[in-house]
């Protein structure tokens, strides 16, 4: 594959499309980097994606297999190619951060979710009395589907699965607990453990523990150019919070939130700095003085 070919993906996906021909989602269970191959015809699709095709009368809906090309560096075009962009993060082909997410949202309807897969939330409505009376239930109207509906990522333990989006990067020894929370185009770069919220754009790196109820403050925005990294072998304690990077083996005190304006002292060199302007150092310990208050950062050993 070369240079140029990195920067575009395709694979072969199975969509929900209603009735009225709206695409719903687009599963892809084995999305690639690179162009479609030349020697293939786009209107044959892999015999076991074929067999899957087959209309649902309960969701008004049928699934219909197509390829979809993409070009990464490019806005998000249509909701397959959403659909293929969030495949390529949670299969760990492209990290978060590394694809052009302009316009994700606009392409990504926002439906219902049921047990039977999506439908379109303007019809649940008129549909309900059936699925009720089929024991179907109908969990979630969003955007993002769930990320194990779509695959289930290598050595990967998610004790509750509705806090887990599709899109979201988890690399092999990531256990997310039951009050873990994984967005879109978030993830970790290693082994960690997640009890708190990673919103859309975090990233943290490998052994670092984000703490019970802890916060790492992110963005809706995916095209925003802030990025917010967590470094490896960090901590932010149970009911902590961040809004800005931190370094390499660093601990956020438990319940302590740290903004990027909070005015904090450095101890060793008593002085005071806002704790975004420490973003990225390694080694610190902020914690609140439990006699005066004042936030304090320490330099710490490991
Ligand atoms: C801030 C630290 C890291 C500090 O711990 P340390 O072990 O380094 O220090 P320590 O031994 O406790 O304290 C050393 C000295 O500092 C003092 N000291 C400690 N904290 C202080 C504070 N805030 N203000 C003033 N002094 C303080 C102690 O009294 C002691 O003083 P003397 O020397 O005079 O004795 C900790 O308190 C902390 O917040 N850890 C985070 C743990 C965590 O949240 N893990 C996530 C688990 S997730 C989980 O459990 C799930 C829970 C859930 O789901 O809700």
């Amino acid at each position: 594959m070369s240079a140029q070919d990195s920067l575009w993906a395709w694979g072969d996906g199975l969509a929900t499309i209603t009735d009225s021909g709206k695409i719903l989602d687009c599963w892809f269970p084995e999305p690639k980097l690179g162009r479609v191959p030349a020697d293939r015809d786009w209107y044959v699709a892999p015999k076991a994606l074929a067999d899957e095709a087959h209309e649902d009368p309960r969701r008004g809906v049928r699934l219909h297999p197509l390829v979809v090309e993409s070009d990464l560096s490019a806005p998000v075009q249509s909701t397959q190619d959403a659909y293929l962009r969030l495949h390529l993060l949670s299969h760990l082909l492209v990290k978060p951060h590394g694809q052009n997410l302009t316009g994700l949202w606009d392409h990504l309807p926002a439906n219902a979710w049921t047990d039977l897969g999506p439908m379109d939330a303007e019809e649940i409505s008129t549909r309900l009395p059936a699925l009720r009376r089929g024991g179907v239930q109908v969990y979630a109207i969003d955007k993002l589907p769930r990320l194990l509906d779509y695959l289930v990522p290598k050595g990967v333990r998610i004790a509750d699965g509705g806090r887990v989006r599709l899109g979201a990067y988890l690399s092999p020894g990531t256990i997310v607990m039951h009050e873990g929370f994984v967005n879109c185009n978030a993830g970790t770069l290693g082994p960690s453990i997640i009890e708190g919220r990673l919103s859309q754009g975090i990233v943290i790196g490998a052994h670092t523990d984000i703490g019970g109820g802890a916060s790492v403050m992110g963005m809706v925005a995916t095209d925003s150019p802030q990025r917010v990294l967590i470094g490896e072998r960090s901590l932010i304690g149970a009911n902590a919070g961040v809004g800005f990077g931190l370094g390499d083996d660093c601990v956020v005190e438990a319940g302590l939130y740290v903004t990027a304006g909070t005015k904090v002292t450095v101890v060793a060199e008593q002085r005071n700095v806002k704790a975004g302007e420490l973003a990225g150092v390694p080694n610190l310990l902020f914690r609140r003085n439990s006699l005066t208050g004042a936030v304090e950062v320490f330099s710490r050993n490991g």
